[in-house]
């Protein structure tokens, strides 16, 4: 059954609302989301909905393959996303990029 749902920390709503942040990363747990489903969005911290998103792909990434590229699409520094990423997925080298659009 895939997911039909994602939450984000409150940290990045703002960027997700504004366009800016088209990508998130995640682990197995979190990789069975349908191509062109749309999935609601929720606050981790208090399960708030924000936005919905039309999933685009799901693509394996090991974590020693992060680039520039993924750090723009997540509207940060690679510095800052490797660091996120340890914080949320400590020594998890198996990773998904889940890209997205928002549609309301
Ligand atoms: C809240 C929750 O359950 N899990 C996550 C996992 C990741 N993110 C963000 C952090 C980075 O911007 C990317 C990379 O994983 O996605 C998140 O907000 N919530």
């Amino acid at each position: 059954m895939s997911l039909t749902k994602i939450t984000f920390f409150e940290r990045f709503e703002a960027d997700i609302l504004s366009g800016k942040k088209t990508i998130t990363i995640r682990d197995e747990s979190e990789k069975d989301y349908a191509l062109d489903s749309v999935v609601q969005v929720s606050t981790y911290e208090t399960n708030r909905w924000f936005c919905a998103l039309k999933i685009h792909s799901v693509i394996s990434l090991p974590y020693s393959q992060l680039s520039e590229f993924h750090a723009q699409q997540e509207n940060m520094t690679l510095l800052a996303l490797k660091t996120v990423i340890q914080e949320i997925y400590p020594n998890i080298e198996s990773l998904y990029v889940i890209s997205y659009e928002l549609v309301g």
